[in-house]
């Protein structure tokens, strides 16, 4: 039990099952370095700070708002951690009302767009910790669920059940498109384009082709992969899967051009988390998509986030748009926060992090 007297944090430890009072105060916690979580991360974290007796933490108690800008500008102030999720914009300003005790960023994410790397950079001498790798196997997963969501009309067919559209058999009537025998291309080789690769193998893929700045060749050895160009990537791809980080080079790179070079037969994923939506033109997606120039988009990720209810991509019935779930398992989303907790601590400690971005 943590407990503020005197404006000390005190540790509390309460037996209950002794008879009278048992409370006894293990240790002044007020001497520690401060933490402030910027979320109600999922247990495993928090144990492992409250179990550390390292910190002394304070902690945004809700998952389901962010803590608003002003009150996170006033909790930062004079802490020696941060341990923030990808809704926290790091930057210039917050890391000023933070001051200079800040020594370690730990972000619940892989994706860092959130965080001010110029900023972080600039000599201020702060650490930041994040959480990849352990999020490949989720998000390869969901890659799979939302690619054959997408190109058997899972979404479609569902809403025709209950609403009445279900009549006789037909022989056409909601078809998509196999993996069986075809062509599977991955923008972008990293471990989550290969951890897709290996999950989609087993349904019989022909080929899988992939681009990426440089061929990867101990990687596309894993999955058999062979390396093209761009514009044979979209030429060929029955599937189009979407892994490459978001650079100023791949701003975009999912455009008019490379949607005017796929078969009008092809499914377009994106379900990358570290990159979030910004490698899509979403405009050129909705033309390509409601001109039939490709058959299906599948996009766990976009611009912005959440995508308004409004947006024209939600009025096509070929686009089935996830709410950035792709990490969302239990087992994931736990060693994610339990990562983010450990290289909080580590670098508080000034030891080498388990995740640490090179800055
Ligand atoms: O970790 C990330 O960057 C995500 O997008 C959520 O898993």
């Amino acid at each position: 039990i943590f407990l503020m007297h005197n404006n000390k944090m005190f540790s509390f430890y309460f037996n209950s099952f002794t008879s009278g009072a048992t409370t006894k105060v293990l240790r002044d916690m007020s001497t520690l370095p401060r933490v402030y979580v910027t979320r109600q991360i999922p247990p495993e974290g928090l144990k492992i700070l409250q179990d550390s007796g390292q910190v002394q933490f304070e902690l945004w108690d809700s998952d389901d708002v962010p803590v608003p800008r002003k009150e996170l500008l006033q909790k930062v102030k004079g802490v020696d951690g941060l341990l923030c999720v990808l809704t926290e914009k790091i930057d210039a300003e917050l890391l000023d009302a933070a001051g200079s005790n800040l020594k370690v960023v730990s972000t619940m994410s892989v994706g860092f767009d959130h965080l001010s790397l110029e900023e972080l950079k600039k000599s201020r001498g702060i650490r930041v910790g994040y959480t990849p790798e352990v999020l490949t196997d989720a998000v390869a997963e969901l890659t799979v669920a939302l690619l054959l969501a997408t190109s058997r009309r899972l979404i479609e067919a569902t809403h025709e059940a209950k609403t009445g559209g279900w009549g006789t058999w037909r022989t056409l009537w909601l078809c998509g498109y196999e993996l069986a025998n075809s062509t599977v291309g991955i923008l972008g080789l990293g471990r989550i384009g290969v951890a897709i690769a290996e999950r989609l193998a087993p349904f019989k893929v022909k080929k899988f082709i992939y681009t990426d700045v440089a061929p990867r060749p101990e990687l596309a050895k894993a999955i058999n992969a062979e390396y093209v160009t761009l514009d044979e990537l979209a030429k060929q791809s029955d599937f189009l899967s979407i892994c490459c980080a978001l650079t100023p080079e791949t701003k975009e790179i999912c455009n008019k051009n490379l949607f005017s070079k796929m078969k009008n037969t092809s499914i377009f994923i994106n379900t990358s988390s570290h990159i979030r939506g910004g490698v899509v033109n979403q405009e050129d997606l909705y033309e390509a998509l409601s001109t039939g120039q490709i058959a299906g988009a599948g996009l766990d990720v976009t611009v912005p986030e959440p995508l308004p209810t409004t947006h024209p991509l939600f009025t096509l019935k070929n686009c089935v748009i996830l709410p950035h779930i792709a990490s969302a398992s239990y087992s994931t989303r736990n060693a994610m926060s339990a990562l983010a907790a450990n290289n909080l601590l580590l670098g508080l400690r000034s030891q080498p992090m388990i995740k640490e971005l090179k800055l």
